[in-house]
C-alpha cells in the first residue's frame, strides 16, 4: 500500500468510565475501500465517531500527515473528511435538495453536483421530494452524495447497506464502487460479499481492539480465520456474484461473542450526531 492517507494508532475510547476501545490501530489506503469489520459490538462505529473527534478520544489520529486528535469535529470536517452515519442523519422535513444544500462548504471549488447527480441521478429528479418520503436506499443516497459535494479526500461510510432489501444493496453496492473511483472510502460494513466486492484492505475489530489488517480478499478466502474474527458460519467463494444476491444468502458478520465490554447505556448519546452528519457532509 502506498502511504495511507489515514493512520490511527493505539486509540482509546471512554465513555462514561467505560473503556469502548482500547487501542485500534487502523490504516485507510490512499485509494479505493477500506472495509473496517468486526462482529456487532467490536467498536467499529465508535472507531469512526473517535476519528471524527464524535466521543472523547486518546491517541494519534493522522489524517494526510497531519496530527488530527486534538482537533474538534468541525476543523477536521474541512480538512476533507465527509461522513455517511450510521442512521444516514436525513433531515426528513426537508427536501433532497435541502438535504444536499445544508452540506455544502464554501470554499471548495463549488460545490460538486454534477459528480453527485452523475452518480445518483435519482436525487436530480427527487430534488423536490421530502427526504423523509424516500425509500432506506434513496435516503442512503442523500447521505453518501452529501459526502461527496464538497472535494472531500476522504469518506466514511457506516453499515451503508443496513437494514436494505438485497436489490438496493445491490444498487448501493455500485454507488459505492464509483464513489471510490473519485474519493477513498472508509467502509463499515457486516455485508462480507459486499466487502468482497469492494475492499482492497481491511481492518478487524474484536473487543475494542485491532485483531488483524491485511488485504480483504485473502481474509475472506481464508474459512478458519472468517470464522475466528467474524464468526462466518460458512465461506461461500462465490466472489462474482453480485453483492446482493449474496447478502440474500445472509453472508454477514455474526453477533458479538460475549464482549467483556459493557452494554450501550440506555441513556446514552445516540449513534450519530444529527448536526455532525450535517456538518461532515
Ligand atoms: N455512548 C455509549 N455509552 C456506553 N457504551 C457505549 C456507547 N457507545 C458504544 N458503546 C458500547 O461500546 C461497544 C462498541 O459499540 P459500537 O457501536 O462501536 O460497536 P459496533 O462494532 O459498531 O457494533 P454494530 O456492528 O452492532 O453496530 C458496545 O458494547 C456498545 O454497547
Amino acid at each position: 500500500m502506498h502511504e495511507p492517507l489515514l493512520v490511527v494508532r493505539n486509540l482509546a475510547v471512554v465513555i462514561g468510565g467505560r473503556h469502548i476501545l482500547h487501542g485500534v490501530d487502523l490504516d485507510v489506503a490512499p485509494g479505493g475501500v477500506t472495509a473496517l469489520l468486526g462482529r456487532n459490538g467490536a467498536g467499529k462505529t465508535t472507531t469512526v465517531r473517535a476519528v471524527l473527534g464524535l466521543v472523547p478520544r486518546t491517541g494519534s489520529v493522522r489524517f494526510a500527515g497531519e496530527e488530527t486528535v486534538r482537533l474538534a469535529t468541525h476543523t477536521l470536517v474541512r480538512r476533507g473528511i465527509g461522513y455517511a452515519p450510521e442512521d444516514r442523519g436525513v433531515f426528513a422535513g426537508l427536501t433532497v435538495a435541502e438535504n444536499l444544500r445544508l452540506a455544502e462548504r464554501p470554499g471548495a471549488g463549488g460545490p460538486a453536483y454534477p459528480l453527485v447527480h452523475e452518480l445518483f441521478p435519482e436525487l436530480k429528479f427527487r430534488a423536490g421530494q421530502l427526504a423523509g418520503t424516500l425509500s432506506g436506499g434513496q435516503q442512503q443516497m442523500v447521505a453518501i452524495g452529501r459526502t461527496l459535494l464538497n472535494g472531500n479526500r476522504l469518506v466514511i461510510a457506516d453499515e451503508p447497506t443496513k437494514g436494505l432489501a438485497p436489490k438496493v444493496v445491490t444498487e448501493v453496492a455500485r454507488v459505492l464502487e464509483r464513489a471510490a473511483q473519485a474519493v477513498p472510502v472508509l467502509l463499515v460494513e457486516q455485508n462480507l460479499a459486499l466487502v468482497r466486492r469492494l475492499a482492497g484492505h481491511c481492518v478487524v475489530l474484536a473487543d475494542g481492539r485491532t485483531a488483524h489488517a491485511g488485504p480483504a480478499a485473502e481474509l475472506l478466502a481464508d474459512p478458519e480465520a472468517s470464522r475466528r474474527l467474524l464468526g462466518v458460519g460458512r465461506h461461500r467463494p462465490d466472489s462474482a456474484a453480485p453483492a446482493g444476491e449474496t447478502a440474500a444468502a445472509g453472508e454477514h458478520t455474526s453477533g458479538s461473542r460475549g464482549s467483556t465490554v459493557p452494554a450501550r447505556s440506555p441513556d446514552g448519546p445516540p449513534r450519530a450526531v444529527r448536526a455532525a452528519g450535517e456538518a461532515a457532509g
